[in-house]
């Protein structure tokens, strides 16, 4: 089974206006509000691809109830658990320019903790965890390490879509994939990338450096895959960009379901750009339909040093 974890769910209140001005009173043309957070995001478009998954995290409050009831209209499998306090609401705002104002996250109590992480005790090698998303105020990073260390103990596979320090910490455990953009590849290791001949070049470290697949997500430039066997290229399908929420969970998600399924990394990286250039080219999340149409689009080539 995959699991996703989401410690910090939101509500994504997506409004829309022709023009922000800030210290005005400004007019709504549209809003509207979703289910959010990287991890949920992931299991969304899971489904989407008919990939089996369960979603799990914190949610409490009416707006821990609105996420609950939205994810279980969509027939989605959750297990969250409950928190006494209210999750957040993050604003997205769609004007001449997308700005995103995410809160901090509600509290959590020790019992709440403890609920939480017993669920990792029945893991086994057939199970994927993928943590996406930010923590809570109350939790550190080593909340994350400490988790990732059970999962490793229990045979299972573990991503996490995380940057600087504590990507370099998680890859000694050997993550199925890790996915960072080219900025974020570049800032790890202090250099500035020139060609894609230094993006495979440190690409690859971090495959020396434990991660069993990499992919470097380059936005409007496409992707690139790097794994022991080879490295491959894809330029992103032309489409117009309507939303900018959500397209590297998507990407994700593309990737780790076909996977677990398939075990063809190839196969696996083509999803994943399928569905990361199918959400930016959506309102919301992109539907399978449409993962379906980018797909047939997109070309991969082995690409050579
Ligand atoms: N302008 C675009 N045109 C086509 N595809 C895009 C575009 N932007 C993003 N994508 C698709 O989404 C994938 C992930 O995008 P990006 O590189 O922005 O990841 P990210 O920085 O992790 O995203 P996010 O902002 O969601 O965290 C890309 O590899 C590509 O497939
Ligand atoms: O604050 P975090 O956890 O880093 O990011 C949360 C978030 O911005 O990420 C998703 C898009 O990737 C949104 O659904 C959600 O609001």
């Amino acid at each position: 089974m995959i699991y996703t974890v989401t410690i910090n769910p939101s509500i994504d209140y997506i409004v829309q206006l022709k023009e922000l001005t800030l210290g005005e009173v400004n007019r709504m043309d549209y809003d509207n509000k979703l289910p959010g957070g990287k991890g949920i995001n992931v299991s969304r478009i899971l489904k989407e691809l008919g990939h089996d998954n369960v979603a799990l995290g914190f949610l409490g409050g009416f707006t821990g109830q609105f996420v609950k009831d939205a994810l279980e209209k969509t027939g989605l499998k959750t297990n969250f658990t409950p928190i006494q306090d209210d999750t957040r609401i993050n604003v997205k705002i769609k004007a001449q320019d997308e700005t995103e104002i995410n809160g901090r996250g509600p509290k959590l109590t020790q019992d709440e903790i403890d609920a939480f992480t017993a669920q990792f005790d029945k893991l086994t090698e057939d199970d994927v965890v993928v943590f996406a998303g930010s923590l809570v105020p109350s939790l550190n990073e080593d909340f994350y390490f400490d988790l990732i260390k059970v999962i490793r103990s229990k045979g299972a596979q573990f991503v996490i879509d995380t940057t600087g320090e504590s990507l370099r910490k998680t890859l000694e455990q050997k993550p199925l994939v890790v996915k960072p953009n080219n900025h974020e590849l570049a800032e790890l290791f202090g250099v500035k990338f020139d060609c894609i001949a230094d993006i495979v070049k440190y690409g690859r470290k971090l495959l020396d450096m434990g991660a069993q697949n990499v992919l470097v997500s380059m936005a409007g430039d496409g992707g690139l895959m790097i794994t022991k066997d080879g490295v491959w290229r894809s330029l992103a399908p032309k489409g117009t960009v309507v939303n900018s929420v959500g397209a590297g969970d998507s990407m994700l998600a593309g990737f780790v379901g076909t996977y677990a399924n398939t075990k063809d990394p190839i196969e696996a990286f083509h999803y994943g750009l399928a569905s990361g250039s199918a959400t930016a080219f959506s309102e919301d999340l992109a539907t399978r339909e449409k993962i379906e149409e980018i797909y047939a689009q997109i070309t991969i080539d082995e690409y050579k040093d």
